[in-house]
């Protein structure tokens, strides 16, 4: 199994090297070269398994000898040892025809613990052979963050440096990235959006010098390991409604497109996914370009759901790699457009696209009324997230089952959740004390020669 850059221009690797590679040479990211597609007995056979079991049969696969069968089932077995649910990814009902894929269950409360946490097991494992350190960067709009950092914390041979947006993530997202202790991490709040962070970040990918010299590694969806990670549990809910028998839709809460896009891959495996609904809040740069075949920022708005509060979506490159017929070049020639404020889709693109993804958009009106329409329906209290994804959802629901993706746990934005059902949801007892811990955070500019300096400074190579 090898990886290929969607702008055509960087070496082929291996499952290992595009894990610890991040971004490709050329700019692009990588995608697997082909993708495997499971028999439909074998995705039959992931009925009644357990997470981690079907973690193991659907990523293998792709890993090539990166692990052994042995190593990998015991770093799955550590990933999601930590999480507070004997399901992982618990199912509810919240309508006919309509589930909730409860993935806010991990330590950090949001589904980037799915990913995270076996990234962080796969990527120890490698530098245990390699003896090598990284410092990993990533850039957040609030919840790869904190995954991130519970993830890598208090490690030896690697530092995570996070950056997100000052006054633009809630407070407890911004409280868990700022108050753990360990020396290796390193919460920086930066002037600008999350858009601002993603750019800085890819800037320090694309400048050589940099990147090998402080050993730069990335955890956002720009690591195929993280998109990966995240496939297994389209494959754990479709099959619990009956797939590959029956086949169910979903609707995906929509920031940098790495959620959906590893539905995407989870079609192309052989999963019958008849629809993957983007949804998206008042920052609806892919709704719009579905709709209209028009890409365009027109500047990121604070929401009540600040994780989706995104105009350049990394991950949608992906989908373009494919859209285009997998050519690099044309892929390269959009996303520097994209570097001007847009780019029109080509029409036979824009037809691929929509023959697997529709997508809506929600208002902030309409994220709190949902949440309480959703409390009181069901009982299940909504994240602000989950809450854009679910009234999407409601409009494109149809004779197959919706599975609507709840991201995050709805402690997390406390304030948003009360104001709009009166409820000011828990944190869980681990983070019962989140408020009185001390912060630890740097502020600063929107400039990538001081972030590169103080980067430099904090790893102190
Ligand atoms: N919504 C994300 C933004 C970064 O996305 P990623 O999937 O590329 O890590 C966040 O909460 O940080």
């Amino acid at each position: 199994m090898r990886y290929i850059s969607t702008r055509g221009q960087a070496p082929a690797l291996s499952f290992g090297e595009a894990m610890m590679t991040g971004l490709a040479r050329d700019g692009g990211l990588y995608v697997p070269e082909t993708v495997p597609v499971l028999p439909a007995a074998e995705i039959a056979a992931l009925a009644g398994l357990s997470y981690e079991e079907t973690a193991f049969r659907v990523m293998r696969p792709f890993l090539g000898d990166t692990f052994t069968d042995a190593e990998f089932r015991r770093l799955i077995a550590a990933a999601y040892a930590g999480f507070d649910h004997a399901a992982r990814a618990p199912l509810v009902q919240i309508g006919p025809n309509h589930f909730v894929l409860e993935l806010f269950h991990g330590p950090t409360l949001a589904f980037k613990d799915f990913a995270m946490q076996i990234i962080g097991q796969m990527m120890q494992a490698a530098l245990a052979k390699s003896g090598q350190r990284i410092t990993i960067v990533g850039a957040t709009s609030g919840d790869t963050g904190s995954a991130a950092i519970e993830a890598f914390r208090g490690l030896k041979n690697i530092d995570v440096v996070i950056l997100f947006p000052h006054g633009r993530v809630s407070e407890v997202q911004r409280r868990q990235m700022t108050t753990p202790t360990e020396s290796n991490v390193h919460a920086l709040a930066m002037e600008g959006d999350f858009d601002d962070c993603q750019a800085r970040l890819k800037d320090m990918f694309n400048d050589f010098a940099f990147r090998d010299g402080v050993h730069l590694a990335g955890v956002n969806s720009i690591n195929w390991a993280r998109v990966l990670a995240q496939v297994v549990y389209y494959f754990y809910s479709a099959v619990a409604l009956g797939a590959p028998g029956r086949a169910v839709s979903f609707t995906v809460p929509t920031g940098n497109f790495g959620d959906i896009f590893a539905g995407y891959i989870a079609r192309k495996m052989g999963l019958p996914i008849e629809k993957l609904v983007i949804a998206t809040n008042q920052n609806d740069i892919l709704d719009r370009a579905l709709r209209t075949g028009d890409h365009r920022t027109n500047g990121v708005k604070p929401s009540i759901s600040p994780s989706m509060d995104i105009q350049v979506s990394s991950n949608f490159e992906r989908a373009l790699f494919d859209a285009y017929g997998r050519d690099g070049a044309a892929v390269a020639a959009v996303m520097d457009e994209m570097k001007s404020g847009g780019f029109r889709i080509s029409q036979g693109a824009l037809q691929s696209l929509r023959e697997t993804f529709a997508s809506g958009r929600c208002s902030e009106e309409e994220t709190s009324a949902t949440i309480a329409a959703t409390l009181a329906a069901t009982g299940e209290v909504l994240c602000p997230h989950s809450a854009v994804a679910v009234k999407v959802a409601a409009d494109h629901l149809g004779p197959v089952p919706m599975i609507t993706l709840a991201t995050a746990h709805p402690a997390k934005f406390p304030d948003a959740v009360q104001a709009a059902c009166g409820i000011r949801p828990a944190l869980p007892p681990h983070m019962a004390d989140l408020y009185d811990r001390p912060e630890r955070v740097t502020r600063v500019p929107n400039d990538l020669c001081a972030l590169q300096a103080l980067i430099r400074e904090r790893i102190a190579l």
